[in-house]
């Protein structure tokens, strides 16, 4: 996904995500899927610090409020703790650019377990690899 990320002080990674209107859903709004996949992105971004690779194990999402295309939001992640290979995390989104911004109001927020797995997870799809995803930390084509 078409995200720009920055990572901060302590754990934190903050994604950037221009709501284009490829992502609409309902009439003039972001998709559910599409936030969740900004949701996933980030999250997962904030795993890299473990400098392992990891994948998603279960993602919860709760849509707070619409979000309207033009939108930009911020989304910020992290780390909350880790137990073998299980990495708990979790992150907020907020209207940050656009009619509906407020950098008070938070419109959804995430929670997923990752799981640190070995490079032969993705080596049995090798032959099945398809163009080179458009994110710098290469995990999405969308
Ligand atoms: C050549 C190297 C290439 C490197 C490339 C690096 C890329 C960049 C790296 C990093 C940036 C990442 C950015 C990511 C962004 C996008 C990520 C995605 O969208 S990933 C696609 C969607 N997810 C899947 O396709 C997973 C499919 N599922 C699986 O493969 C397995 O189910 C997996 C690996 C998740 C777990 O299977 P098991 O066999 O390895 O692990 P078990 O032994 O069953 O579980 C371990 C522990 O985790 C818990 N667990 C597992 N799944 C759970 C679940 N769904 N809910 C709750 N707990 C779960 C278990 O209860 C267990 O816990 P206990 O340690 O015993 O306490």
């Amino acid at each position: 996904m078409a995200m720009q990320f920055t990572f901060g002080e302590g754990l934190e990674v903050t994604g950037m995500l221009d709501v284009a209107n490829r992502y609409q859903g309902g009439p003039g709004f972001i998709h559910g899927g599409i936030l969740t996949t900004a949701f996933d992105e980030a999250q997962g971004m904030a795993c890299m610090v473990l400098r392992r690779p990891v994948v998603t194990g279960h993602l919860q999402i709760d849509f707070a409020a619409p979000i309207p295309l033009g939108s930009v939001l911020e989304l910020r992640a992290r780390i909350d703790g880790t137990v073998r290979r299980k990495v708990y995390t979790s992150a907020e989104a907020r209207i940050v650019e656009g009619p509906f911004a407020d950098p008070d109001v938070v419109v959804a927020t995430s929670r997923g377990l990752f799981l640190t797995v070995g490079a032969e997870h993705f080596d049995r799809a090798k032959d099945f690899v398809d163009g080179v995803p458009v994110s710098p930390h290469g995990t999405s084509s969308v």
